[in-house]
């Protein structure tokens, strides 16, 4: 199986950079839902161009390539200690030319492997079967959308729905607050893979299962068929929008399977993939390792092959108020949730690692009037020695909410930038030392990467590649303000309306 290295290096690089047509087409579709202009659309838009850039750049989707999962269908006999070592080879290498980030961490030390091994890293699963060929696919579902599955025990009481009972109308109430409860912080629109029954462990792996399935399939079981349909329809009336920016785009699939439960157990697992739908798959030939075909190329079957294509790459943040840094606390109070901003001038990446770090450090650089970009790209270097930038979207911003308020007041920072907004605490904070909240388009890291001119240097290299702080300088950075200094917050809004809205979903439908 020579080959077999070489073809696992071509599924992940697929998997990373290109999106296959069904996902892209439900894209395409939530977009016409939009209404034109709207913030949500504007983020569709910039998400639709991101997509094409990847392809063309052949780099990553999103700077976070996930968790790479492989689920594997082999001949009996085939050498499975053989096929671990080809996939640990290939995602080293894909790791090394910069298709994945180094994304596996000791979870003691805090460690970067630097190249995605460690211990359960890959997640690999194989099954025997009889057929003569190897069935490989591969997801890269990211932490934000992960962080976002969600288990439930029935009965259980919800927010907005009252008691979910142990039948088909209380599965359907804890799949719809499973969309209410993520907002925008899985870079919604999403799609979900629903487990109903096993127990904790199974029914989640039956959820992620469910995401290898089409988006344009056909549950086989009528009733889950009925559902399915009804959680599409549904959520999208919740008014959570792309980036939960509010609008009509907030779930683009629905999938959901079955298995038995034991008697005092009833879970229903949710497995939350943001639009950055990253799974491939092919088709390998036993003897010789090659791929014989792919499994995830065809367009979908309601599509018209030239409307699956995303062309639109109109620039949408042309209209967007300029600001270079450092920020003055003037013009930084002077901006109002909706306004969308260009931002140029020099900007510093920091996320978990560095945010807990500053609690009692200095920082490494002059933050006053700064802004610090919650972000862990994907670099490398070029052949002088000098980094690049080679995917650089935000992370989910809330994982900072414990330590941000203090942050901005002890450092004078002005701007964060992120995804998916932030809480009650830095609101205030913001309020009191006049700085902003701005949301950036969560998942478009090529987009992003395209407007960082230089990397003017890097602290904290020790944290690994994603948890650095890189000084980056930028040039046409948007974004739009969610937060700002007077105490107003979309994400609060949006919330708040869509538990409203949930509300209304509260009777039987289902018996
Ligand atoms: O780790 C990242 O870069 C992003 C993460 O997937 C997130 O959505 O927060
Ligand atoms: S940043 Fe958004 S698009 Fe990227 S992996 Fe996280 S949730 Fe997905």
């Amino acid at each position: 199986m020579q080959g077999l290295k070489d073809s696992i290096y071509q599924l992940i690089t697929e998997t990373s950079t290109n999106l296959p047509p069904d996902v892209r087409f439900a894209i395409k579709q939530g977009k016409e839902n939009e209404s034109a202009g709207t913030r949500s659309s504007i983020a569709l838009s910039t998400i639709t161009k991101n997509i094409d850039m990847a392809e063309e750049n052949i780099s990553p989707i999103c700077q976070d390539t996930g968790m790479p999962t492989f689920e594997i269908h082999v001949p009996v006999g085939v050498n499975q200690i053989k096929m671990t070592r080809a996939i640990k080879e290939a995602i080293v290498k894909a790791t090394e030319q910069g298709k994945l980030r180094p994304n596996s961490v000791d979870s003691l030390t805090g460690k970067n492997s630097g190249n995605n091994l460690g211990i359960g890293v890959p997640v690999i699963h194989f099954t025997q079967w009889e057929k003569n060929e190897i069935d490989i696919r591969l997801i890269l579902k990211g932490g934000g959308c992960e962080n976002k599955n969600i288990q439930y025990s029935l009965p259980c009481e919800l927010p907005g729905l009252g008691r979910a009972g142990r039948d088909l109308d209380g599965i359907r109430k804890c799949i719809l607050h499973s969309v209410y409860q993520a907002q925008g912080q899985g870079c919604s629109a999403g799609f979900i893979g629903v487990g109903i029954g096993g127990d904790r462990t199974s029914g989640y792996q039956l959820a992620k299962q469910q995401l290898f399935r089409k988006v344009d399939d056909q549950n086989p079981i009528p009733d889950l068929a009925k559902l399915e349909a009804y959680i599409l329809e549904t959520a999208n009336q919740l008014g959570i929008g792309t980036m939960g920016f509010g609008g009509e785009a907030t779930l683009l699939g629905c999938k959901i399977g079955v298995m038995d439960r034991i008697p005092a157990s009833f879970f229903v697992s949710v497995a939350y993939n943001c639009w950055a739908y990253r799974r491939q798959g092919i088709i390998v030939n036993a003897e010789t390792g090659e791929i014989e075909r792919w499994l995830y190329k065809d367009e979908p079957t309601s599509a018209a092959p030239q409307q699956t294509k995303q062309q639109e790459s109109a620039d949408v943040f042309s209209n967007g108020k300029v600001l270079t840094t450092p920020l003055s606390e003037k013009e930084v109070r002077e901006l109002k949730v909706g306004d969308v901003v260009i931002i140029n001038g020099l900007i510093h990446t920091g996320r978990d690692a560095l945010h807990k770090y500053l609690m009692d450090h200095d920082s490494p650089v002059d933050l006053t009037n700064g802004v610090l970009y919650h972000c862990g790209p994907v670099m490398l270097k070029d052949d002088d020695g000098n980094w690049v930038v080679k995917a650089a979207g935000p992370t989910t911003s809330i994982r900072e909410e414990p330590y941000q308020a203090d942050i901005i007041k002890k450092f004078g920072l002005r701007a964060i930038i992120g995804k998916g907004g932030m809480g009650a605490k830095t609101l205030q904070g913001l309020k009191e030392h006049g700085a902003v909240y701005l949301n950036a388009i969560g998942g478009a890291a090529q987009y992003y990467a395209d407007c960082m001119e230089t990397v003017e240097g890097v602290d904290f290299a020790e944290f690994g590649i994603p948890e650095a702080m890189w000084h980056l300088r930028v040039q046409g950075f948007a974004a739009i303000v969610t937060m700002d200094a007077h105490g107003n917050s979309l994400h609060k809004d949006v919330e708040m309306s869509a538990l409203e809205r949930l509300a209304q979903f509260k009777d039987r439908v289902f018996d």
